[in-house]
């Protein structure tokens, strides 16, 4: 701009109100009556207080007049982040739940997610995950697809449409004996790999990015371990996968990876824990494990419904922030029945409970830190903290509007209440009727607009 004195920034939107979100100080920080303004690109310009909108209104050029006010109740939090979700496995969210992890894999899994070939049948599931996470408050996910590519990019593609932000990944598995044809050779694994990156970044979605997806080490050789890190590395691209979930797959590991230390041993033999890798589960690592994982910078989401609905185990999430290695929460959907990052929000907490009923001197979790593991924390996890998150000047206004009595939701508020009790009753019993806006990249997202489906 010619004149130096007027804002090169131009701003779409200024919202006031209550806002919450987490720092890297305090879980849970609250700016009540505060002036939020979202530039043209989506991204926060300005964060002020109420009594200064004169002012900014003159600095960053917008009329006082355009201002959204919140009601009384309602408030903005930053969205959630599922750092661990396999959408071809919605169809059967909510069943199939009797079995411990590589029974339920052979058993329920992978007959399922060999139907991804057919596109009409990717299509269906992937746009109710995509929808329903949505309107849940998930506003970053990190997918799983399944070994089919083109099914895989189509799940890119919905995720795009409907503006969530999302690492989408195409899994990779070449060794598999109980369904025929639910694997890949490590060549067909290996360039499929290549082409779903090279397709997906053609695509230039802006928030949607390929995550390489090795399912876990039980599935893959090492030879196609390694080609993945290596692949990951030339890429510099994320990496997802499963650690240390269930006893039985851990003897599984160690029986086929005798040369392996340990089961993180595996993947960090192959390149594959840097500090883009997110892992699910990790209930069993020991402490030198963890250290590995906070060296290498590598993260851990924890998914607490799938730990419990399989009978996997419970991670000790305390342990893990004492290790200061990088944490976020995952639904894992369909482990997990639940596609609601709230519900992960509440299973966390009632294992830091049952941890602290078997052992009283653990130090029980507190709903302000639980608070921050599904915003902030999986942004790190994801290493999408410098665009989302929390509220800060230069990340995307990635938002929840919550109304905590919106009509017909399941919150009775007695009386006046302070926002951090707001906040408390709205993780602890609120559902997708109290969140009554969604924005990603300043993008409204919900209610759905477009696409009409
Ligand atoms: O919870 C899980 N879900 C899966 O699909 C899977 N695959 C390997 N390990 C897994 N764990
Ligand atoms: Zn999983």
């Amino acid at each position: 701009m010619a004149n130096s004195d007027r804002p090169t920034t131009v701003i779409a939107d200024v919202y006031r109100g209550t806002f919450i979100h987490s720092t890297q100080t305090t879980a849970v920080q609250i700016l009540e009556d505060a002036l939020l303004g979202v530039d043209t690109q989506g991204k926060i310009a300005f964060i002020g207080k109420g009594k200064e909108l004169d002012k900014l209104s003159q600095t960053f050029g917008f009329s006082p007049s355009a201002v959204t006010q919140l009601k009384q109740y309602e408030f903005f939090m930053p969205g959630m982040v599922d750092t661990h979700i396999h959408a071809s496995q919605y169809s059967y969210a909510g069943t199939a739940l009797d079995m411990p992890l590589l029974q339920w894999l052979n058993t329920y899994t992978f007959p399922v997610e060999s139907r991804f070939k057919d596109l009409e049948f990717a299509k269906g599931v992937y746009t109710h995950v995509v929808k329903r996470t949505l309107r849940n408050g998930t506003t970053t996910a990190c997918y799983f697809a399944t070994i089919h590519t083109d099914a895989s990019l189509l799940l890119g593609q919905i995720a795009n449409d409907f503006g969530q932000r999302a690492l989408v990944g195409k899994v990779c598995m070449d060794r598999n004996n109980s369904v025929k044809h639910y694997k890949e050779t490590s060549q067909e694994s290996q360039e499929e790999t290549c082409r779903f990156i090279a397709e997906l970044l053609n695509k230039k979605y802006p928030l949607v990015k390929p995550v390489v997806t090795p399912r876990f080490a039980p599935s893959c050789t090492g030879a196609l371990l390694g080609q993945l890190g290596a692949i990951a590395k030339n890429n510099h691209l994320h990496i997802q996968s499963h650690i240390s979930e269930n006893t039985e797959e851990v003897k599984l590991v160690k029986e086929l990876f005798p040369e392996s230390e340990s089961y993180t041993d595996v993947y960090h033999k192959y390149n594959l824990l840097t500090d883009k890798t997110v892992m699910a589960h990790g209930c069993y690592l020991s402490d030198k494990e963890l250290d590995l994982f906070r060296e290498t910078g590598a993260s851990l989401s924890h998914c607490p419904n799938s730990n419990i609905s399989l009978c996997s185990g419970m991670l000790n999430i305390r342990n893990v922030l004492n290790h200061k290695v990088k944490l976020g929460l995952g639904t894992d959907v369909a482990g997990g029945y639940s596609a609601s990052m709230l519900d992960a929000v509440r299973r966390a907490l009632d294992t830091s409970k049952v941890l602290t009923i078997q052992d009283p001197d653990h130090d029980t979790l507190t709903f302000e830190e639980v608070f921050r593991l599904a915003t902030l924390g999986g942004s790190q996890a994801l290493s999408l903290d410098d665009q989302t998150g929390n509220f800060e000047v230069g990340k995307d206004f990635d938002a929840l509007r919550v109304d905590v009595a919106a009509p017909g939701a399941p919150i009775d508020l007695i009386q006046n209440e302070d926002p951090k009790i707001l906040l408390e009753k709205f993780l602890n019993l609120g559902d997708d009727r109290n969140i009554v806006e969604v924005f990603v990249a300043g993008r409204n997202v919900v209610p759905f607009t477009e696409p009409t489906d």
